[in-house]
């Protein structure tokens, strides 16, 4: 049904797949009829966001946009998880130049997803805790397969979901409900998500998560680009100048954070008890 459209240069077939194939990290298909792009995370087992599967989604996004695609679809190749948010390791007794290098991506990845021109939908056909949730919420509508969990839970880890994670999570539930979220680091069941509004629909399975997804897709398409953008963007950049204006504070605040030894002992025993499972 998908075939790689030649007119996004994203380039012939081959080219393609040599751009896919440079890290083989995100998994990218176009509809040669819309111009859709579903964009599958592709880090098994569970897209946990280290530096290169985010370098991967950055450079991705640079030429979605760069390329005018008309739309994207976010979800994930594993079959049980979306996305278990940032990986661990990249904030587990790293070097100040790694995690530096590392949360900067983050940023860069965010801005863009945040703040793409296109309709964006994220397919969550999987657990979405932390970084992943972030990753959802970014999107512009959220489909969510049943019994799956969500929610910025990085509280009960002992660390702290950034301030323009708290921000996206607030623009979507409102104040009250993302304070009581984040202090106690929900983890939401989809169908809990659904009646928050973390999530906007529920789909019975994977196929009919991604028909629900083009049917957004289909409604979104029949709309003036410029007008929707212009609206969308109006909406959000409140949120992402106030990361855009404090890139370099923010980093700042996640080093020292995650420098702390009670911090590092925090993730080195939720490292464990993730491998004792
Ligand atoms: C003031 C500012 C301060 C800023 C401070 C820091 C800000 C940080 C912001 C965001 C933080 C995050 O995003 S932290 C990540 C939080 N993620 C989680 O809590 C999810 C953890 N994972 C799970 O709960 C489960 O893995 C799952 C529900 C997602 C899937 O379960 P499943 O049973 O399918 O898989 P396993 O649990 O067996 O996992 C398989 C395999 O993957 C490893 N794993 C899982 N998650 C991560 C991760 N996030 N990072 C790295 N590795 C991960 C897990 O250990 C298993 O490994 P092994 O196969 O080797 O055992």
């Amino acid at each position: 049904m998908f075939v790689l459209r030649q007119c996004l240069t994203l380039g012939t077939k081959s080219s393609v797949r040599n751009f896919a194939a440079a890290t083989n990290l995100v998994n990218v298909k176009i509809n040669e009829d819309t111009g859709v792009v579903i964009m599958e995370l592709n880090k098994p087992p569970v897209n946990s966001l280290n530096y290169e599967l985010l370098e991967a989604m950055h450079r991705t996004l640079v030429k979605l946009e760069n390329e005018r695609c008309s739309g994207m679809i976010l979800t994930s190749s594993s079959p049980n998880t979306f996305s278990a948010g940032l990986d661990l390791l990249e904030m587990y007794k790293p070097t100040v130049d790694k995690a530096r290098k590392f949360w900067g991506m983050l940023q860069n990845t965010w801005i863009k997803l945040y703040s793409a021109p296109y309709p964006t939908v994220a397919a969550i056909n999987g657990h979405s805790p932390a970084g992943g949730c972030l990753l959802a919420m970014s999107c512009e509508y959220r489909i969510m397969v049943p019994k799956k969990k969500i929610g910025l839970n990085e509280t009960q880890l002992g660390i702290v979901a950034p301030q323009w994670f708290q921000d996206c999570m607030k623009n979507i539930i409102g104040s009250r409900q993302a304070e009581k979220a984040l202090i106690a680091g929900t983890l939401f069941s989809s169908e809990e998500a659904a009646k928050i509004g973390l999530i906007d629909e529920l789909a019975t399975d994977k196929e009919d998560l991604m028909k629900k997804a083009h049917d957004f897709m289909d409604e979104q398409l029949g709309l003036p680009p410029l007008a929707r953008s212009t609206v969308k963007i109006g909406f959000r950049k409140d949120t992402l100048n106030r990361l855009i204006n404090s890139r370099e504070v923010d980093t700042k605040y996640f080093i020292d954070f995650i420098f702390q030894p009670k911090v590092q002992e925090s993730l080195e025993m939720y490292l464990q008890a993730l491998k004792k499972k």
